[in-house]
Order: structure tokens, then C-alpha cells, then sequence
């Protein structure tokens, strides 16, 4: 499927190599509840850089200058927090490129010069608005649509503007932990939360604990079931602490692989023991997946506060906690219409349209039809783990 991905990607690029970036106005950008005085950034690569009148709910910013590795920014308070905040992002109309929505500027300044993407794919502009919101989302659609920066910008946009205020200890001490089921997939996100944090260096950290060679406390850390209980094990009773205590966001990325039953012991434990919706705090909860399935939902109605089901294929669903096998049935039989009967069947194709705004889907695909849900997901375990099948697939 990388192969695919690779392909949305450079399609996407090239589009935008028509764009001149050399030099980016940027006429507001929104922060709230930031009440520094001067915010200095270094690594910033950008020729130059302007912002001249940069708007907040909390905060206006007289002037941001950026050239070559030196950018200065000056906040200014102000009380109007609450109502602006609502109005973050104007959803049906402004919100159509990375360059008019209200993101940081290092943010947008890596997703325009090292990813090149200049618009949001439609998974992105329909959940990154809820996201900044802190609203527990779940994304449901296609693979290759996007769904890592669906979450991963909105999640930093908020880290930063928490991190702003911080005590350096808690700036970097797992704020964000991003559970997915393999090594590979804990290393592909890795590597785009790195790059969209390229300009970030000194307030929001990222790593993994792949192969436990991760001594360092982050601000996001991305893991697997297993050795997150284990992490979490451990810090409990080498050094006496709970490395759950700064959490705000936890994401599950391939939540209906993570709930099927090859994770479920530690899934299980994590679930009821460390993260339950009872835990000491209130943390955000989001969930990505291509297919999501009946048990994902009951399994998850364990810890998420009053998600918002967010979907390409329909519209927005809204899934109270005591209304979930209702809102079911729509979900399901989109499920179902996919992973029908035939054993063994084995198709290919080619040049598929996917449904994002304006990418086409020009890789290969391969798909098995199982008879059940569980044969699916051993076998495509297999493959990724046998590095059969490289990076992600569904
Ligand atoms: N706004 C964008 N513009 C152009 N390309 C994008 C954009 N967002 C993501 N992409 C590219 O699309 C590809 C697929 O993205 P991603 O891996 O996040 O999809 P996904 O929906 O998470 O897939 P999966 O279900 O396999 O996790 C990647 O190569 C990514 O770089």
C-alpha cells in the first residue's frame, strides 16, 4: 500500500511545484490561552517568512518575523478566549489549503515546504476543526486517504499552544501516546510526526520505544500494545512512576486491528487497568481506521467520551455513549459489503479514484476475501510482520 501512498504523495507534490513558496504572508494565525511574551524558534530553514497581523482568541501577535534561521514571535493578551475559540476554523468555506487555515506557523511551514501538501485531503478538512476542538473523534475511511496528518496536526497544533505556558519538565513528559499494532507502523508514523515537528525542536518532542532503545522522555510517543504495558510496567516499578499522569490525547491508529483478539490481552489491560474513561484524568481519545466494526465500537465505548464518528463514506454521525449498537448498523454494513464470504479469492487491481479531494489512487492493490474477520487479520499480521507486504495495508 506504500506504493500507493507514495503515489497520493507525489501527485500531490507536483501540483504543488507550480506554487511559489519562496516567500509566505501569513495574515492569521490563532493560538489560545498563551500568554507568552516572546516565543523564539531556531532550525528554520524558510527564506523569509512574514506575518503581518496574526489575530488569537487569546493572544494577537504584533509581528513575526522569520529569516533564515531566526524567527521571533511577540504575543500580546487578551480576555475574548471562549467565543473566538468556537470559530476556530470556518468549516465550509476558508478551510480548503494548509495555507489559509489557523495552524502555528512552523506547523504550516512544514506542511507546505518538506511535505509539500497544500490542501487537506477531505478526511483532513473534516476532522482536523473537531480535533483542535479536543473532541474524541473516531476517522473512519480508506487507507492512503490521509488519516495520520487527519490527527497529527490538529494533535500538535494543540500540544503547542499547551506547551507554550509549560514547566519544561511537563513539556516533554508523553503528553501524547499513539498506540498502533506494529512495529513498522509505529516507525512510518514516527517518521511524519518527526517531519511535521521539524521546526517544533524545543516544544514538542516525538519518539517511539521500538526495540526499547528509548531512554528519553517526549512529548508524543508512538507504540505497540505490548510495550506500552510493559513501558508502563516498568517505569511503575523501576523508578516509582506513572507515565500516564501528563497525558492529554491518546490515539489508537488501526484501532479494528488493535481490538481484534491477537491484541487483546494487552489491549484488555490497558483499557480497564491504565486508561479506563474512570481514569484520575480527562484526556482526549482518537481513533483511525479504514474498517470499523460493531465489537471496535463496544470494546471502545469502555473510554471514549462522547465521540464524534467522523467518515468519508457518510456524514458526520454523531455516537452517544448509550446509543452505540444503533448507529451500528450504518457502519456495518458498509463493513460487511467488503469482507463477504468467498474463501481464498484473490483479486488485483489497478488505477482506482480513492474519494480524497483531488488525489487519485494510482498504486496496487491486492484483496483476499476471508470468511471471517479474524482470518483477515492474522493473515495480514503475517504479512507485515514477514515483511511480505511492507508498511501498511488493509
Ligand atoms: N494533504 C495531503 N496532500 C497530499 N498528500 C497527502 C496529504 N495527506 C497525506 N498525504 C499522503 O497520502 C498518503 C497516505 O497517507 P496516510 O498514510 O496518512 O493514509 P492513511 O489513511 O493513514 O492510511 P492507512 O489506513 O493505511 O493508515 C501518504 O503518502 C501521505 O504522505
Amino acid at each position: 500500500m506504500k506504493e500507493g501512498k507514495e503515489n497520493i504523495a507525489k501527485k500531490e507534490n507536483k501540483a504543488s511545484d507550480s506554487v511559489t513558496i519562496d516567500s509566505v504572508t501569513i495574515d492569521s494565525v490563532t493560538t489560545d490561552s498563551v500568554t507568552t511574551d516572546s516565543v523564539t524558534t531556531d532550525n528554520v530553514t524558510t527564506d523569509s517568512v512574514t506575518t503581518d497581523s496574526v489575530t488569537t482568541d487569546s493572544v494577537t501577535t504584533n509581528s513575526t518575523t522569520a529569516t533564515n534561521n531566526n524567527m521571533t514571535t511577540t504575543h500580546t493578551s487578551n480576555n475574548n478566549s471562549d467565543k473566538v475559540k468556537d470559530n476556530l476554523f470556518d468549516i465550509d468555506n476558508s478551510f480548503q489549503e494548509f495555507d489559509n487555515i489557523l495552524l502555528d506557523v512552523r506547523l504550516r511551514k512544514s506542511l507546505l515546504y518538506l511535505f509539500k501538501f497544500n490542501h487537506p485531503t477531505i478526511i483532513q478538512k473534516k476532522t482536523i476543526p473537531h480535533i483542535i476542538k479536543k473532541k474524541d473523534v473516531i476517522i473512519h475511511s480508506k487507507t492512503g486517504t490521509g488519516k495520520t496528518l487527519a490527527y497529527l496536526i490538529p494533535v500538535i497544533q494543540n500540544l503547542i499552544k499547551e506547551n507554550l505556558n509549560e514547566k519544561e519538565y511537563l513539556k516533554f513528559f508523553y503528553k501524547c501516546i499513539i498506540i498502533t499494532p506494529s512495529d513498522e507502523l509505529c516507525l512510518q508514523i514516527h517518521a511524519v510526526a518527526q517531519k511535521l515537528c521539524t521546526y517544533l525542536k524545543d516544544l514538542v518532542t516525538v519518539n517511539h520505544n521500538i526495540n526499547h532503545t528509548f531512554y528519553e522522555h517526549t512529548t508524543i510517543l508512538i507504540t505497540t500494545p505490548k510495550l506500552l504495558c510493559d513501558y508502563i510496567t516498568e517505569n511503575k516499578k523501576k523508578h516509582n512512576l506513572d507515565i500516564l499522569t501528563n497525558l492529554k490525547v491518546l490515539i489508537l491508529d488501526e484501532a479494528d486491528i488493535l481490538h481484534t483478539t491477537l491484541f487483546e490481552k494487552h489491549m484488555k489491560t490497558l483499557m480497564l487497568k491504565y486508561l479506563s474513561k474512570n481514569y484520575i484524568q480527562k484526556y482526549q481519545i482518537i481513533m483511525a481506521s479504514a474498517t470499523i466494526n460493531k465489537s471496535v465500537i463496544t470494546n471502545t465505548s469502555l473510554f471514549l467520551h462522547n465521540p464524534l464518528f467522523l467518515s468519508i463514506e457518510n456524514d458526520k454521525i454523531e455516537i452517544n455513549d448509550d446509543d452505540i449498537s444503533g448507529k451500528l448498523a450504518l457502519t456495518d454494513d458498509n463493513t460487511t459489503a467488503t469482507t463477504t464470504t468467498t474463501t481464498g479469492t484473490s483479486h488485483v487491481s489497478t488505477n482506482q479514484n480513492n474519494q480524497t479531494n483531488n488525489l487519485n489512487f494510482n498504486g496496487k492493490y491486492y484483496y483476499y476475501l476471508y470468511e471471517t474477520e479474524l482470518e483477515k487479520y492474522v493473515y495480514l499480521y503475517y504479512l507485515i510482520k514477514n515483511n511480505t507486504i511492507k508498511f501498511k495495508s488493509l
